[in-house]
């Protein structure tokens, strides 16, 4: 199928203001992917949402990009009708990017920014940073979609975005959203909002398997190969065949991710191949959630009826999704068996640094400070009992950092958790004696373990508390629990609300893929 051009009927009818001062850093006349041309993208202007008002920013990211807190407020950079898609800083060359994708282990063909306009390129403290509105209306790769997102999504988008950036996992940002009455019809009628995100880069693996599937230009799959090289992994630069090398450390990135996925509790909910990141970085959160109960098979896509992107499979899937890029890779080393031994070999690194980065988490979450033999076993001990009495994932860790080896010790905090005590009280034992076996000193580890269990996760109740409110029009609750989650490893005891466990009846609240 040929690429959409600019010449597409979706484009935006009006074109945007241009707003000429504009935040420190932002890149005018220049745009790293705009520079690739127009095989990669479409320009075109964002489709404003009426009415819009702010809902909530983030400081952190404002600070990553070097920004003033008051960012949003300054009348001269008009953020607001940037936000809503009105408007767009001078110079920035706004696009929609085309991509393709494997959806639930299916060939989907070409799908793109459906509803995501690059803005264009910031330079930070941090290196050149992308800006994204998700959102901002139809593109033409928007296909049966309306191009908008919904407030109940976004709001979800948002504070995860953050929340897991202050956990330390790898991730999409997100600056602000923005909300309008817009009104935008899923299984209801619900209101639209738009995010602002902030990345790197928003290549996918999809944009690959584009080039190599849909569009077969083996031309432009080298191009995105050097570009995405130049500007994301210049270590590479000068590798004897690029995409072998891009494709391993692709790989060792997303291993590292999912290892953090997997040591947090955390379900992406749709790992299609246009929503994994070429950076390792955490993209596109729909239907995502965080684990309550300890059930390895859990599934937090409800649209997901076989489970294929259930907890426990995620490092799997993740290594499908790998091969898929491997193939998409393909034309450019040749499609010999030679070739492709070559590209599967790149794969290799990844079954090793997966369950090696896992280890390494759990052993920080278990406080173990050195490595032994049997390390694996005990925490696989201890993840067995959680899924048999169904213990609470982020309790649970959190609680076991206030273990005491003490001979004759109850450690009834966590040992409450278990329904079978005599089960966790065999666990207890052999891992007091591991612990002791290191000369482990309990107050200290307790301070190691509570950097590494946290005690604040998105779970779902809490975010569906906050759009609830937010339907409403009050955006309090999104601001506190935006708050809450930037330190999620603080006792902060005056929140301790934050940290209960799920409400009866919280597991009934259905995340899908409409958003
Ligand atoms: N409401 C919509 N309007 C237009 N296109 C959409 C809409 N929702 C999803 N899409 C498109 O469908 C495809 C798959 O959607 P998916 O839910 O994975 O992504 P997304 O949530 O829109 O965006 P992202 O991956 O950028 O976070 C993408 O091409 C996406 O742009
Ligand atoms: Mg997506």
């Amino acid at each position: 199928m040929m690429a959409p051009t600019a010449s597409s009927p979706a484009a935006a009818p009006e074109p945007p203001t241009v707003v000429d001062d504009a935040p420190p850093g932002v890149v005018h006349d220049r745009h790293r992917f705009a520079s690739l041309g127009e095989r990669f993208s479409t320009r075109l202007a964002g489709m404003p949402v009426p009415q819009a008002h702010w809902v909530a920013v983030s400081d952190d990211c404002a600070e990553l990009l070097g920004w003033p807190a008051d960012w949003w407020q300054r009348p001269e950079w008009r953020a607001l009708d940037v936000l809503r898609g009105a408007a767009a800083w001078s110079g920035m060359p706004t696009l929609a990017t085309v991509y393709s994708g494997h959806q639930f282990g299916v060939w989907a063909g070409q799908l793109g920014d459906g509803r995501a306009l690059l803005l264009g390129d910031v330079q930070t403290p941090a290196g050149p940073m992308e800006l994204q509105l998700k959102g901002a209306g139809r593109t033409p790769y928007s296909r049966m979609g309306d191009g908008r997102a919904v407030l109940r999504s976004t709001v979800r988008e948002f504070l995860c975005s953050e929340a897991m950036a202050a956990l330390g996992v790898p991730t999409t940002r997100a600056l602000g959203m923005v909300g309008s009455p817009l009104p935008v019809r899923r299984e209801t009628v619900e209101t639209a909002a738009v995010v602002a995100r902030v990345a790197p880069s928003f290549l996918r693996f999809g944009h690959f398997e584009h080039f190599a599937h849909t569009a077969a230009d083996v031309e432009a799959l080298r191009r995105l190969v050097d570009f995405t090289i130049e500007h994301h992994f210049p270590e590479l630069a000068g590798a004897p065949v690029p995409a072998v090398a891009l494709l391993e450390q692709v790989a060792l990135r997303t291993a590292a991710l999912v290892a953090h996925w997997q040591a947090v509790g955390f379900c992406h909910g749709v790992m299609n191949t246009d929503n994994l990141s070429i950076l390792g970085l955490t993209i596109d959160y729909g239907p995502f959630g965080f684990l309550d109960a300890y059930d390895p098979g859990h599934i937090c896509n409800h649209s997901d009826d076989r489970g294929r992107y259930a907890y426990g499979r995620q490092p799997n899937v993740a290594f499908w999704n790998l091969h898929a890029l491997a193939q998409a890779l393909l034309p450019l080393v040749g499609r010999t068996d030679e070739a492709t031994e070559q590209l599967l070999e790149a794969l290799e690194p990844y079954r090793s640094a997966l369950p090696l980065a896992l280890l390494q988490r759990m052993r920080a979450k278990v406080g173990l400070a050195t490595e032994q033999e049997g390390d694996a076993a005990l925490i696989e001990a201890l993840l067995d009992r959680m899924a048999a009495d169904r213990a609470d994932f982020t309790i649970t860790f959190r609680r076991l950092s206030q273990f005491s080896t003490a001979p004759g010790a109850a450690n009834e905090a966590v040992r409450d958790l278990f329904i079978d005590r005599e089960a966790f009280d065999a666990w207890a034992q052999r891992y007091a004696e591991r612990l002791r076996a290191e000369g482990s000193d309990d107050a200290q580890r307790a301070l190691r373990m509570n950097a590494a269990n946290p005690k604040f996760v998105l779970r779902n109740h809490l975010a569906q508390n906050a759009i609830e409110a937010a339907q409403q029009g009050d955006f309090s609750e999104v601001r506190q629990l935006l708050k809450v989650l930037r330190h999620p490893f603080d006792e902060q005891p005056e929140h301790a609300r934050y940290a209960g466990f799920p409400p009866e009846g919280s597991h009934l609240i259905e995340v899908s893929c409409s958003s």
